[in-house]
């Protein structure tokens, strides 16, 4: 547990929009103990909070992916939200009474702005990982734009360049939902919830998908009315109804729908070809709200971008719910970053591994069984055997999971593994592996105990 911390900033804060706010407050979270090369900043999505161990428990905290007791870990809450920065429901200094609908226009830059603020002020100058999914991922790459040196590594999890107008769609549909109460005029912070609750239930269908709903919500044989999927409906919105408010999802749709990187750039290429951080990006292939075709878009235009696509039954909100697949995705990643190749090694290696044996080595991790793939089709176990596919290395890591026990692996193989990159060759009689430097590496031979 962290407490929640704020930053007063007593000075003006012009938002593009060009409305000046005569002051801000920025509530946020820290894990852990900062140095120059730990720090890990996490940027939430719509309706997360500043808690990271909170509403992503999976990935964030003690033994995890982001290791509170390894890493200093900052969140922020954005600029609007309801759980602790200026919002809508402050008081606005000019007036001595809280903003409401007088709330000004946010963008994704004015948070970013917010952010490297806060940064500022906690006298970081270095964030080895800039992490966020869906509306957290926005502003992730919005600050990698901003600023190419500040990070080391960038994930950028189910999220876009811009808000596509299909997103924008889904957002002014749910306004129109808040609109429709009659309470939405009303000075008071209840004001539009019902609304509120009709926009949650509609976000829910963009955040799903209809596989997600005939698994969870299947239909009563013999039903007539009152469907699962309508209490499940009505729940979502009553949940979000006690966390969250109306003028805090007013503003952050909004803040979403104005999202483009590439405003007053040239266009979004332009902008992506700034980022100059070694990124990931994953892109969920069942969302239909931040379509796979957004992170394909990113990873052609951010230079040294790769790629993860996973199958999640989620949709959107896999970047939520798939803690072990986004753990072992980012872990593979953040592994073979250890070893960047040259440039022009990195030209035949890429083109290889991202075609081939890159989908095979991610598998690798995954099951955690493979020693290296050297074809596209012939993945060569640790003890020797050797199996030939049709590339179907999902199929065979399951197949190899259920065979091995793979507990007695040697310490090294992390190491060994991230280097498989950069495998020329193996031979299977000494064991031993050949870099593409001319260095080569003899994998110690355990004979794995079949279960
Ligand atoms: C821990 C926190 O509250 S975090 C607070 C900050 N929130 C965030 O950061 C937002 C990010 N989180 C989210 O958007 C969501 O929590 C997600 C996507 C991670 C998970 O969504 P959930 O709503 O928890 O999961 P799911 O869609 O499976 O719904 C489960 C809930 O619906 C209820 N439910 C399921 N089916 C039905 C039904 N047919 N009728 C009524 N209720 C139903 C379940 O009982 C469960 O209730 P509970 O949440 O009170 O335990
Ligand atoms: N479930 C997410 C959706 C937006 O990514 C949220 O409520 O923040």
């Amino acid at each position: 547990m962290s407490e929640l911390k704020r930053y007063h900033y007593p000075h003006d804060f012009t938002l593009e929009c060009g409305v000046v706010l005569p002051e801000i407050e920025i509530a946020y979270h820290t894990y852990g103990t900062p140095s120059a090369e730990n720090v890990i900043w996490i940027c939430h999505a719509l309706t997360g909070n500043s808690d990271p161990a909170d509403w992503w428990s999976g990935l964030v905290g003690e033994g995890k992916l982001f290791d509170t007791r390894q890493h200093f870990i900052v969140c922020a809450n954005v600029l609007g939200s309801a759980y602790g920065s200026t919002n809508a429901l402050s008081v606005n200094p000019a007036t001595g009474e809280p903003y409401y609908q007088d709330f000004p226009l946010i963008t994704i830059r004015d948070i970013v702005a917010s952010l490297d603020l806060l940064r500022e002020h906690l006298g970081i100058r270095r964030i080895k990982t800039l992490v966020g999914g869906s509306l957290g991922g926005q502003q992730a790459l919005e600050w990698a734009i901003q600023q190419p040196k500040l990070f080391d590594q960038l994930i950028l999890i189910a999220t876009n360049a811009r808000m596509s107008p299909w997103g924008v769609a889904f957002n002014e549909s749910q306004r129109m939902a808040i609109q429709a109460d009659q309470t939405w005029q009303e000075r008071r912070p209840d004001a539009g919830l019902s609304g509120m609750k009709a926009a949650r239930a509609t976000a829910l269908l963009s955040y799903r998908n209809p596989k997600t709903y005939d698994f969870t919500q299947p239909r009563e044989e013999s039903a007539i009315e009152n469907f699962r999927a309508c209490s499940y409906q009505q729940y979502q919105g009553d949940k979000l109804a006690a966390r969250f408010n109306a003028f805090a999802y007013w503003t952050l749709s909004k803040v979403m729908d104005s999202h483009d990187v590439g405003r007053n750039r040239g266009g979004a290429m332009s902008a992506l070809n700034q980022v100059k951080t070694q990124t990931l990006i994953i892109g969920i292939q069942s969302d239909v709200l931040f379509p796979i075709e957004e992170q394909r878009f990113l990873a052609r235009y951010i230079p040294q971008a790769e790629l993860t696509e996973i199958d999640s039954l989620y949709g959107h909100d896999g970047f939520l719910v798939e803690n072990e697949l986004m753990t072992k995705t980012i872990r593979t990643w953040e592994l073979a970053n250890q070893f960047a190749p040259r440039e022009e090694e990195e030209l035949i290696i890429r083109d290889r591994v991202r075609v081939d044996v890159r989908k095979g080595f991610s598998e690798y991790i995954a099951v955690e069984n493979i020693s290296f793939v050297a074809t596209p089709s012939t993945v060569h176990l640790i003890n020797g055997n050797r199996i030939e596919s049709e590339n179907n290395l999902e199929k065979i890591g399951q197949a190899l999971q259920e065979l091995y026990d793979f507990a007695p692996l040697s310490p090294r193989l992390p190491h060994i593994l991230a280097n498989t990159r950069f495998v020329k060759g193996f031979d299977e009689a000494t064991n031993r592996m050949f870099f593409a430097d001319g260095r080569t590496h003899t994998l110690p031979s355990f004979p794995l105990p079949v279960r």
